[in-house]
């Protein structure tokens, strides 16, 4: 049965990357991605805005929504301190399973838990089920139409305090406009548009930090 991109990017990393190593998984996928199979990983560009973001704030207790083969998710957890931990969720099994593997090469398997299922339903669990007690950092990768829905639960769940910060990736392409419209006409964030452009491309993109303010 031939591979999907997923595995072959998985396999890539595999033989190409260091083990324990969290930035050499990075390179190996953004080099597979650039130069032979375009996949929708947040990518280099945009990651040094994810990087900074998440060394700003350093959060306890991380979620991501839409963790795909785990490459932001990597990306972030080799950045926690110690104790800290993200939760990220994933309702596609293939691709859960690809960013289980990818969280073990890398070694941040014990800062990570992949959430199986979709945000809609994990969401509401977080507190009770997964301990959660509000959330420090909140990125948005996932369904582009579910981003203002799950910032609404988010906060219908008492999961946001003062000063919990959104990052929601693609929000030019391909496009977030309900969202930006929510949190951007709602006195309770404070938002900043970050330029970029789209992974291994040269079309614009951007991400957008929405604070919460209580
Ligand atoms: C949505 C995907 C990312 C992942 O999210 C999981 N997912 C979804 N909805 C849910 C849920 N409700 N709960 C849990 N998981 C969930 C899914 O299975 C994918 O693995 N991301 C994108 O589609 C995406 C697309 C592009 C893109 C840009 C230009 C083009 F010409 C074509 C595509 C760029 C990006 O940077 C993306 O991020
Ligand atoms: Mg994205």
């Amino acid at each position: 049965m031939n591979q999907t991109k997923e595995q072959r990017i998985l396999n890539f990393v595999l033989q190409n990357a260091v083990r324990g190593d969290p930035c050499s998984v990075l390179d190996a996928i953004d080099k597979y991605c650039s130069e032979k199979e375009w996949a929708m990983n947040v990518g280099n560009e945009k990651g040094v805005i994810l990087d900074k973001t998440v060394e700003e704030v350093s959060p306890s207790v991380a979620l991501e929504l839409g963790t795909y083969c785990g490459y932001s998710g990597v990306r972030i957890a080799r950045l926690l301190k110690a104790g800290a931990r993200l939760l990220t969720v994933e309702f596609n099994p293939e691709f859960a399973a690809i960013a289980k593997q990818m969280f073990e090469f890398a070694g941040v398997q014990d800062k990570v838990r992949l959430l199986e299922g979709p945000s809609e339903e994990i969401i509401p669990q977080l507190k009770k089920k997964y301990e959660v007690d509000t959330l420090d950092f909140v990125f948005l990768d996932h369904w582009k139409d579910r981003y203002a829905p799950d910032t609404i639960l988010l906060q219908e769940c008492n999961l946001l305090r003062k000063g919990s910060v959104l990052l929601a990736d693609n929000v030019i392409i391909p496009g977030t406009p309900e969202f930006l419209n929510y949190v951007r006409n709602n006195s309770h964030f404070q938002c900043t548009n970050y330029p970029s452009h789209l992974e291994y491309m040269k079309a614009a993109d951007a991400m957008e930090k929405a604070v919460f303010l209580g």
